[in-house]
């Protein structure tokens, strides 16, 4: 984080990524002194309502996030800033977009939690969008012509007021995270039997992780027989991907599955009301297999660099998680963040999916929406490809084509996935090392 001294000072002169977060009610103009440099501008955490008019001329201006500010419109002026590619403006009041704010260049739009009841059609022609995040609006209908967003691959329209989900969805080719839950059309979760977990019968310890939507913590449960349990503590109302109580539903109806990280119930009588979910412990040996998206990377993992996985290792990953998905299908539930990012590994190379924030429930009349999962599932089969040591990684990348059909319903359902990676582990185990 920046503070205003420095740049009035000179001090960032060539500074390509700006954070400034100071109760700034009017924009600084001594932010176009970096106007040879400055890529990305984060002015998150203010109280501002408008940009300048002149913003273009922050002519590589790459990225802009003006989340928890008090704009009351997307303004047009981002519409002029060519080079502009990812434009997040998160918890305002936003209820105007209009078809001059978007850059034609976009491929991130962040509009969570605002008050937008109506996008412009010229959305459809943002060609490049590929991430579009929509949870906590007012929405009662989408644009048709965002059909022709082909290269879309991650939609976020939970908590809206959408009466039906569009049937263009399942067309788009590459579109791979979808989370709708919240919607009047959706599916009821039947109220799952939980185990009632009071606050007081919980003593935390310390903090495990931490996302965007809630705080892990290790802590000790009344009835847990001293075994260690795990708290998902929300941070608020809405998450950028959809309601905690969503999540829940969804992580409980979910049930136990070895390779879910899942749920023991939900949480009453915290002291200040704050949504919770009480899960198994999941013990230290296991990390992340990758971290989230960077700016750069868009919608993919990050890995780190000297990670590589044996043949073996990567089919059972790939089984367990597609055996996990096929869980979840069954109980008419799309995960919809199926992403290396969201499941934890051991050295041993046991998995555990977690993360249910983007889950949605869906109807059996709905099933082809389990092929828009097949296709994230494609996405981390060709991460996990590119770190694994094989000559011979053809019929695993054929698999991995066939997820990612850009016709739909011609991708295999899990079962069948699962079916394949079997005869794959078969015939490595067959193979001589
Ligand atoms: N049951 C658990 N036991 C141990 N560690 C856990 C458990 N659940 C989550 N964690 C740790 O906390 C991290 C954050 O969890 P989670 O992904 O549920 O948070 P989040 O706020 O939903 O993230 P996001 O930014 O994707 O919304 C995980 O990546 C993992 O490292």
């Amino acid at each position: 984080m920046h503070i205003l001294s420095q740049l009035r000072s000179g001090q960032l002169k060539g500074i390509k990524r700006l954070d400034l977060s100071c109760g700034l009610a009017t924009f600084p103009e001594e932010i176009f002194s970096l106007a040879d440099s400055l890529e990305i501008l984060n002015l998150s955490g203010n109280a501002l309502s408008s940009l300048p008019d002149d913003l273009p001329r922050l002519k590589h201006l790459k990225v802009i996030f003006c989340s928890d500010n008090q704009f009351d419109h997307l303004p047009e002026v981002l519409g002029r800033c060519s080079r502009l590619t990812m434009v997040g403006f998160k918890a305002n009041q936003i209820q105007t977009v209009s078809a001059a704010a978007l850059p034609s260049e976009l491929r991130w739009l962040i509009l969570t939690d605002n008050q937008i009841s109506h996008l412009p059609d010229e959305l459809g022609r943002c060609h490049a969008l590929q991430k579009l995040m929509l949870a906590g609006n007012r929405l009662q209908s989408l644009p048709d012509t965002l059909a022709a967003c082909t290269n879309l691959e991650l939609i976020r329209i939970s908590a809206n007021l959408l009466p039906a989900l569009p049937n263009w969805l399942l067309g788009l080719p590459k579109l791979a995270w979808l989370a709708f839950a919240g919607n009047p059309f959706c599916q009821e979760a039947t109220e799952q039997a939980s185990v009632p977990v009071r606050w007081q019968d919980l003593s935390i310890q310390e903090k495990l992780g931490e996302g965007a939507s809630g705080v892990i913590y290790k802590a000790h449960w009344q009835h847990a027989n001293g075994s260690p349990v795990a708290i998902k503590l929300f941070k608020g109302a809405l998450t950028s991907d959809g309601l905690p109580q969503c999540e829940m539903a969804a992580c409980v109806a979910a049930g136990q599955h070895p390779n879910l990280i899942g749920s023991i119930g939900k949480i009453t009588d915290h002291p200040d009301n704050a949504t919770a979910l009480l899960m198994p412990f999941i013990d230290k040996h296991y990390r992340n297999l990758a971290a989230p998206p960077s700016l750069e990377s868009c919608t993919r993992d990050i890995y780190t660099e000297n990670q590589r996985f044996k043949l073996a290792t990567t089919l059972n990953i790939a089984l367990s998680i597609a055996d996990a998905a096929a869980h979840l299908h069954a109980s008419c539930i799309l995960h919809g963040d199926l992403y290396a990012h969201n499941i934890l590994i051991n050295g041993e190379g046991k998995t555990k999916l977690g993360d249910f924030g983007a889950a949605s429930f869906y109807t059996p009349g709905q099933t082809l929406l389990q092929n828009i999962e097949v296709r994230a599932f494609s996405y981390l089969l060709e991460e996990l490809i590119n770190i694994t040591d094989t000559a011979d990684a053809g019929a695993l990348k054929q698999l991995q084509t066939d997820c990612a059909h850009p016709d739909i319903k011609k991708r295999p359902l899990f079962a069948s996935v699962k079916t394949q990676l079997n005869e794959l582990l078969s015939a490595n185990k067959q193979a001589p090392q």
